[in-house]
């Protein structure tokens, strides 16, 4: 059976109250936790930085994060967030000068690198970077906002990263991000996906285990499973 991971992201948590918030997700049933860090820059709107996620780190949050710099530059911050204790960093190739180094340097602080393709960015960056990536995230919307809809054309492009990946031979998680719901999560699953954050469609909710259980009761019935 393959393994399928649930990544609430805490774009659409309650900041006043997002240590309590976090743990009530993980208790919930989620496997990792998805930090979306914007700057108003590279995409239009503005979160939280490495000090937040050192905040949940000293609250007790032990789980992985999973943090989606949407940030240019990007260097400069993957150091503090890998010191800030994230697990995961992603990046857009679009927003690095030298995206062959931001991996290697992701990977020197000992997390694990993924490079996040927007709906419009072509597979051609993965040609020379497949064979070093330890995940791709997919975005199935276009970056800066939790709550957008869901953009069908991006299964297919799941399906194309899928098979690359199982080309390379090589363990690399495919994560998809934006407008993930229980009504589609299993066609995201079937087209290729094994990571998924969801973000409204947990937060919005007032029953996490509830969503985040019919989630999985419907990555069950994929036939990959
Ligand atoms: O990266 C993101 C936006 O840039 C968010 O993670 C994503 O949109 C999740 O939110 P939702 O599930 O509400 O669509």
């Amino acid at each position: 059976m393959q393994p399928y991971f649930i990544a609430p992201s805490i774009l659409s948590a309650d900041f006043a109250r997002l240590g309590e918030e976090v743990d009530a997700v993980l208790a919930a049933g989620a496997d990792v936790i998805h930090f979306d860090v914007m700057d108003n820059h590279y995409v239009p709107n503005l979160t939280f930085g490495p000090q937040v996620c050192q905040s949940l780190r000293d609250y007790g949050i032990t789980a992985d994060i999973d943090v989606h710099l949407m940030v240019k530059p990007v260097d400069s911050l993957i150091q503090m967030f890998a010191e800030a204790g994230a697990s995961m960093i992603s990046f857009h190739p679009e927003a690095s000068e030298h995206v062959d180094r931001s991996i290697q340097l992701i990977q020197s602080h000992g997390c694990k690198a993924g490079l996040v393709l927007n709906p419009a960015t072509p597979l051609t960056y993965l040609d020379y970077t497949l064979d070093k990536l330890d995940y791709v995230l997919v975005m199935s919307v276009n970056p800066g906002f939790g709550g957008q809809q869901f953009i069908p054309s991006t299964l297919d492009k799941l399906k194309q990263v899928r098979q690359r990946i199982e080309a390379s031979g090589r363990d690399i998680r495919l994560e998809v991000d934006g407008g993930i719901k229980v009504d589609n999560i299993r066609a995201a699953a079937e087209a290729g996906a094994d990571m998924f954050v969801a973000g409204s469609a947990i937060f919005n909710q007032t029953d996490y285990a509830q969503v985040i259980s019919q989630m999985r009761t419907e990555l069950n019935k994929t036939s990959l499973c």
